[in-house]
Formats: C-alpha cells, structure tokens, sequence
C-alpha cells in the first residue's frame, strides 16, 4: 500500500489549496483596483502641486530679471526679453512648459505656438467654449490657482483636458501658467500600474509556490502522522478506513484472489508490562510489528488495530496462503527473544483469520469475524490460529 494520504484528504487539501489562492488572487486583484484608484487620485494631486511648485519657480525667475532691471544692471525691456528667452526654455516633464499672457489677454510667450504671441487671447474660448485666458487672469489675479481647460499638445492641433497652474506678476502685469495634460498622468499611473502588477504578481506567484512547497511539507508531516503509528510504524486505524473502499474495489478487479484479514494479539501482553515494565511491553509490540511488515507483499498491509491488537490484510491465492503467513507470524513470534535486567522471556500470540464474503457482507463485519476468530483462539488455549 503506497504511503499517501487517502485521495478524499488530499482532494479536500487541495481543493482547500486552490480556494486559498484562488481567494487570494482575488485579493490582490482588490488591492490593485484600490491601488489604481487611490494611486491615480494621488498622482493627479502630485501633478497639480508640481504645477504650482513650478510656476512659483517661473515667478521667481520674473523677480530675477525684474531685480536686475530694477537694480539699474540691466533695462527693463531687456529684463522682459531674458525673462521670456529663459521660460521659454524651461521645458519639464512629458509636454510641460510655461506661457505667459499679460492682464489684458495678449500672448506673451508659448514656446510651441510663437505665432500667438502678440494676438489677443481675451475673448478665445477652449473647445468646450470656455473663456479660459480671463479664467486664468481671475484666477491668478486673487492670488494663484488651477484652472482646468482643453489646449493643444506641443506640436498638435488635437485639444486636450489640461490643468494648468497659473499666478500672477504685478510689477510687469503679467499671468504665467504651468500646466498638465491629464491623459499624460494617466499614461503615467498606468505605466506605474503595470509595473506595479508585474512585481505583485511576481510576489504572488512566488508566494504560490511557497506555499505549496510549504503545504507540501506540512502534508508529508500530517500524512506521516494519519497513517502510521508512532510506536510501531504500522498503518493505522483511521488510516485502514480511508482505504477501506479501495481495498473492496480491489477485491473486485482481482475476484478471483481472496481477501483475508488476520486478526492478532499478543497473549498475556499485560503480564509483560507488569513483570518487565512499559518500556518492555513497547518493545515487544515494536518488534512483532516489524515481524508482522516483513512478511507483508505489494498490496498487504499492517494495521495496529487497538493497544496490542494487530491486523494483517492481504490478498492471497488460496486459502492455505493465508494459513501459511498467519503461522508464519505465529512461530516466528514465538522465537523472538527479548532480555529485560538480564532475564530473558518470550512471548505468543493467538490469531483469528477471516476471508471476505463478497456481497455478503461488508469490510467491518469481515474484521468482526476475524477478531472472533481470534478470541476462539484464545479460549482454545492461545498460540494459536484459528479459521
Ligand atoms: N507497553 C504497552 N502496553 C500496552 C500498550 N497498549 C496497550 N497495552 C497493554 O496491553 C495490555 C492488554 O491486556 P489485556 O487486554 O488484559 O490482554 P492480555 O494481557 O494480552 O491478555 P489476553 O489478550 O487475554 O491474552 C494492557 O495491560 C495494556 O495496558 C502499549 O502501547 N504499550
């Protein structure tokens, strides 16, 4: 008998296993939905304060210039015209840039479009018909902000949902503005999205894998456990119920063959442990166990069925093979020698055979029969077989 769990249990691990990934992928899927939408309100957030960080920065070159002009280095005209030259320069990110407009709607400088500058803005509307340059001189005018509009991209003529930063420079009445593109953010957050689900889903299927090297660790652990006794290493009782419908299946493939069950019991097991000591007794029971494997064929096994109880289940030819083995054990036992403090004694053991009836009657009354057989053996006088 191969020393697996029973397919039900491991069915049911499995089945478990494969829920538990399954939930889990489910899980990460959640995080990542939760992830994209917190990570794309975050970004945009980003976005938008590097707008004003920038622009605040674009302020600060204008009071560079107009310090110089105001300090006498440099003329006021040519203050303006370095300052244009340098922003217009100062390009960032994707499609960032500055612009500049004055109070009264004209162009002052766009880096991509120069044949704007100089057109008056204040009456243009976005694509949506929104007067977006008076919004920008509103807006800048008390005290800075973001206004949202459709624009161009550099060097397209398609117009854009764009949020733009825009402050205002009174000692030359000028408006700056910075702005983004939203779908560039969102190119953005999924470019980092697929990064980010790459390496979660490199973590989960490592995870996976650990876990089912892991599970199948704690497996082999549990099936060690469910199957064999500890003292002995004989099957156990919860394990020949597991098998119990494989053994009857295969009783059926191979009808022609018999399914035997040999009940055993050491006899008067109890004075070894009251003469002899606990110890002894286990040694004893160690030891038939291993006479009882020895005797085992592929298919056979052995079941410690109760304290000193045992039980040999074998498939045989005839009957006369299962009186072979089952007197095998007997005698064999019967010459082991164990010592305990230099005293030597020797044990026996009665067995009661049973052959499965088939259709007559079921696996658990076959080991009944088997074990009565073996209680007529003790009352027949034990160290003996009876069938
Ligand atoms: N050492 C040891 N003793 C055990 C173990 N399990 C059961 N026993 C002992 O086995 C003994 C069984 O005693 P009984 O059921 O009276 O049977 P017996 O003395 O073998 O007498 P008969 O079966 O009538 O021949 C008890 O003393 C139990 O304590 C075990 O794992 N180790």
């Amino acid at each position: 008998m191969k020393k697996n769990l029973p397919s039900l249990t491991r069915l049911r691990i499995h089945n478990r296993l494969i829920g538990l990934s399954v939930l889990m992928g489910a899980g990460i899927l959640v995080f990542l939905l939760f992830f994209y939408h917190s990570f794309s309100g975050s970004l945009q957030r980003e976005k938008n304060t590097q707008t004003q960080y920038l622009s605040e920065v674009g302020v600060k070159v204008l009071q560079h210039f107009q310090q110089l002009a105001a300090s006498g280095e440099i003329s006021d005209q040519d203050a303006r015209r370095l300052a244009i030259g340098a922003l217009r320069q100062a390009t960032y990110g994707d499609n960032g840039y500055f612009w500049i407009v004055d109070s009264a709607g004209t162009m002052l400088m766009q880096p991509y479009t120069p044949e704007q500058v100089g057109r008056d803005f204040s009456a243009w509307t976005d694509s949506h018909g929104k007067h977006i340059v008076r919004e920008f001189i509103a807006t800048a005018k008390s005290g800075g902000g973001w206004v949202s509009y459709y624009w161009p991209k550099p060097h397209g003529q398609e117009p854009f949902a764009k949020v733009s930063y825009v402050l205002y420079f009174p000692p030359w009445d000028w408006v700056l503005g910075t702005g983004v593109y939203l779908d560039d953010t969102r190119a953005n957050v999924h470019q980092t999205m697929f990064q980010a689900s790459g390496i979660l889903l490199a973590l989960f299927a490592g995870f996976v894998v650990a876990m089912v090297l892991i599970g199948h660790y704690f497996l082999r652990q549990l099936e060690g456990i469910a199957i064999r006794d500890a003292l002995t290493n004989l099957h156990t009782l919860r394990f020949l119920r597991e098998v119990t419908p494989s053994i009857l299946s295969k009783q059926q493939r191979d009808s022609h063959r018999l399914l035997a069950a040999i009940f055993i019991d050491i006899d008067h097991f109890k004075r070894v442990n009251d003469n002899y000591g606990h110890a002894s007794g286990d040694q004893v029971l160690v030891r038939i166990a291993e006479l009882m494997m020895s005797m085992t064929r592929a298919g056979d096994f052995c079941v410690r069925f109760g304290g000193e109880e045992f039980v040999f289940i074998g498939f045989f030819d005839d009957q006369a093979a299962i009186l072979q083995v089952a007197e095998r054990i007997r005698t064999e036992a019967a010459k082991l020698r164990f010592t305990h403090r230099k005293t030597e004694y020797q044990v026996t053991l009665s067995a009661g055979v049973a052959v499965y009836r088939p259709g007559q009657e079921s696996f658990d009354e076959l080991l009944q029969r088997a074990d009565q057989k073996m209680y007529e053996a003790k009352q027949a006088g034990r160290n003996r077989v009876v069938i």
